[in-house]
């Protein structure tokens, strides 16, 4: 019984990681799955595949543990943000696939509702920008398709749920409808400082609040799992939204502490504590935990492209083989040349929200080629975080001076991770456990179960495997990234 299964649903994968009592990694296993695009910039998943991938994923690393679903305490599931799906309560079907994070289907009602001026209580009351990313737009959607659906909604038959709802849906065969108050705040529905969904923003979408789920706190009971689906009855005890998991396997519990996960985007938090300090520069006020029934908050700043830029190396340009040749390539980057990349494919997040910018490089000579373009793109997430911590010390001028610390598959890139440092002029720190957000889940379920240590022991076990001190003068870092700002706004301007 002193197991903990972690339930990692990603946006391209679905993977489960067992953890011993001492909260060490023992087995794990991952499964992708198909990624729909019914229409320029509509992403879709199969609801029914997104749990299959994560059953599979249990099992397989559960066998390769060795171990029984009888043999865990608990499990802790933890999930793609603000992906919406709707549900029927009498049969468990789906109405339709899952709607990503990424689909932009809902810009123009975005649009409308920020022209008629909503923004300003959409953003005091949800934290969040009024933007197709989160649920409430993607949801109000999914109830106009049909005119009959809001009648049915309010009926109380349906049930709508970000993919951790419907995880706990399915797991313990339809006898929970609950979420965590991390991907509550993800929603757009839900008030972050009142602590309960918005009657005001359910309004404006036009959510019946018959379809929402009840909201928990992240290390809690979430219902046992039917016994048919594992092969045992196991407790469901910790949820969270992954960005929210990753800050905890990170043990960034105090006010001032920072991490940031570099995977195809990345995701940066800033712990504000108790404050939800509002944002007067684009980004997120979101919850960061609730824990025993009190609400802690962070900053968050999101950036498209991260780990994509070295993708776009190796599967575009075909100049790289494998992402892990990065380094090696820029390292033979002539040290005179300063090609530099601005990589907006998609459009530019946090804190500059342009979805209509284009990405661009600067600085080409005829000497030029794929040694200075991968340094390039190594170094344009060291660019992208600086904007963001930036903005963070804009909102916040409390925060104390920060330390970064990194996960998420670029953080292995010695160049990019160096670079970052030099131009934040902070530390970096990159812990031995890279596997930060089944970390925090399977954190949660076991400080529920009782088998794992509260926060303070938490922080006090982690170490860093790797830090990585600023070694370029002040006034280089100045002079490089006033030349970012500058590259940034041309691309804002074309
Ligand atoms: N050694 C490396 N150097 C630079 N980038 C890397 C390296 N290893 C992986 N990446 C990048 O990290 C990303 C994968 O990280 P991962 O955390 O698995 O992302 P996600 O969860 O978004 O799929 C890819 O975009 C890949 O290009
Ligand atoms: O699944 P990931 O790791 O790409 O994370 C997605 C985020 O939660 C979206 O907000």
């Amino acid at each position: 019984m002193g197991h903990i299964l972690a339930i990692d649903q990603g946006t391209t994968s679905s993977r489960a990681i067992v953890f011993d009592a001492a909260l060490r990694p023992v087995a794990q296993a991952g499964r992708e799955f198909a990624q729909h695009y019914p229409a320029p910039g509509w992403v879709e998943h199969d609801p029914d595949e997104l749990f299959d991938t994560c059953l599979e994923s249990a099992q397989a690393a559960l066998a390769r543990a060795g171990l029984a679903a009888g043999d865990l305490a608990g499990i802790g599931i933890t999930n793609q943000r603000e992906t919406t799906l709707l549900w029927d309560r009498e049969n468990g079907r789906p109405v339709h696939r899952a709607i990503v994070w990424q689909d932009r289907r809902t810009a123009e009602s975005c649009h409308a509702l920020t022209t008629a001026g909503h923004e300003p209580m959409v953003t005091e009351k949800s934290g969040l920008v009024l933007d197709p990313y989160f649920s409430a737009t993607k949801l109000a959607w999914l109830l106009d398709r049909d005119s009959n659906m809001r009648a049915v909604a309010e009926a109380g038959r349906l049930a709508f749920g970000t993919v951790d709802s419907w995880l706990i849906w399915r797991l313990t065969d339809g006898r929970v409808h609950a979420t965590d108050a991390t991907n509550a705040s993800r929603t757009m529905l839900w008030d972050i400082r009142e602590n309960r969904w918005s009657p005001e923003l359910c309004a404006l979408f036009r959510i019946p609040e018959a379809v929402l789920p009840e909201v928990r706190d992240c290390a809690a009971d979430f219902g046992t799992t039917d016994a048919r689906v594992l092969g045992a009855a196991v407790p469901i005890l910790g949820v969270a939204g992954d960005q929210q998991a990753a800050a905890m396997g990170q043990a960034c519990f105090r006010p001032g502490m920072l991490k940031a996960t570099y995977g195809t985007g990345c995701f940066a938090l800033l712990n504000t504590g108790e404050a939800a300090v509002p944002s007067s520069n684009r980004l997120l006020t979101t919850v960061a935990a609730r824990l025993d029934g009190r609400t802690t908050y962070a900053l968050e700043g999101a950036i498209f492209v991260a780990g994509a830029a070295v993708q776009w190396l190796r599967d575009g340009l075909g100049v790289l083989g494998r992402a892990s040749e990065a380094d090696t390539l820029a390292a033979r980057a002539d040290p005179a040349q300063e090609v530099m990349l601005v990589p907006a494919f998609t459009g530019l997040g946090a804190p500059w929200w342009a979805p209509e910018a284009r990405g661009a490089l600067f600085g080409l000579t005829r000497n030029a080629g794929p040694a200075e373009l991968a340094r390039a793109a190594l170094e344009s997430a060291g660019y992208q975080t600086r904007d963001l911590l930036d903005a963070m010390r804009a909102d916040w001028p409390d925060a104390p001076e920060a330390v970064l610390r990194v996960d998420g598959g670029m953080s292995a890139s010695q160049h990019a991770m160096q670079f970052l440092a030099d131009i934040l002029g902070a530390p970096v720190e990159r812990p031995e456990v890279l596997e930060t957000t089944a970390l925090g889940a399977a954190w949660l379920a076991g400080r529920r179960a009782g088998l794992y240590p509260p926060e303070a022991e938490m922080a006090a076990r982690w170490h860093a495997e790797r830090r990585f001190l600023p070694a370029m003068a002040e006034e280089e870092r100045a002079r490089r990234h006033a030349r970012w700002r500058r590259a940034v706004e041309a691309v804002l301007s074309v």
